[in-house]
């Protein structure tokens, strides 16, 4: 499920969070880098849904996502990580996949509980399936909030920060996992680990001060740099060639 964005912009109030974003993520796993406030989250709440576009054309999968009734409908088709994923703390973790499963419109209990189970296998809960999520350790937290955004197997995963928080084994699980996902489903996905794009991205973006400063392949981003092609020194390159703007500013 494709994704376009012409000339996106968004305010907080007086805050401009993105100014005139312009990409097109294909098919695949779609990378967004950028410094702490370049407009990633926001950016990633718009394609979930849950802001409205105040400026440009937001196209999901056909929907354009100025109308409310295409946002609400979308909602359905994302599977959404966002930044501080609330989940509820009072239930297990095989109680909690359930209960999404249930959320998604699966009523039957044997069928759920399958869902939950291959969740679970995919993200490697299976010893915590009985923990309440309250015990668990953030990086284990954070699995749980991934197994519940894949769970309904989405046409589109938007994640914020999927690996953050989370030991090497795990990361490099859950990048295999978003790496085979990808081959079927469209992936977009923020983060601030080079190795997350090197990794598993087929296309990138960089986003800072609310622009987007690049939009290409990891390759591409990396011979930006001087003489080079390493990711680091191509992300370093294009994000020091640009002069943000006073943060907030309107
Ligand atoms: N709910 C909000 N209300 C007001 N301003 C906000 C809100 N969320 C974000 N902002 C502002 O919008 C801008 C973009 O923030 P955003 O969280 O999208 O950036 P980010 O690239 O995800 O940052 P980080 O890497 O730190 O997560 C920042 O100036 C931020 O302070």
């Amino acid at each position: 499920m494709r994704v376009t964005a012409t000339d996106v912009g968004y305010r907080y109030g007086r805050t401009r969070a993105l100014t005139g974003v312009t990409l097109d993520t294909g098919g695949g796993v779609f990378g967004l880098l950028g410094p702490n406030g370049a407009g990633k989250s926001t950016l990633l709440r718009l394609l979930a849904g849950t802001l409205r576009p105040r400026s440009g054309r937001l196209v999901v999968g056909g929907h354009d996502l100025a109308r409310a009734s295409a946002r609400r409908g979308i909602r359905r088709l994302v599977g959404y990580l966002p930044e501080r994923p609330e989940l509820y703390p009072h239930l297990t973790v095989r109680e909690f996949l359930d209960y999404t499963a249930l959320l998604n419109g699966v009523v039957d209990a044997r069928q759920r509980s399958e869902l939950a189970g291959n969740a679970m296998e995919r993200l490697a809960l299976t010893l915590e399936a009985r923990t309440g999520i309250a015990a668990l350790s953030t990086g284990t937290r954070q699995r749980v909030a991934i197994a519940h955004a894949l769970l309904g197997e989405p046409p589109l995963l938007v994640l914020d920060e999927p690996t953050a928080g989370m030991d090497p084994m795990h990361r490099h699980r859950v990048r295999t996992l978003l790496a085979e996902i990808g081959r079927t489903a469209t992936v977009v996905l923020s983060t601030h680990d080079l190795d997350d794009v090197r990794l598993l991205c087929d296309r990138v973006a960089v986003l800072r001060g609310g622009t987007a400063i690049f939009v290409g392949s990891p390759g591409g981003l990396a011979t930006t740099a001087p003489h080079g092609a390493d990711l680091e020194d191509g992300y370093t390159a294009v994000v020091s060639a640009t002069t943000p703007p006073a943060p907030g500013q309107p």
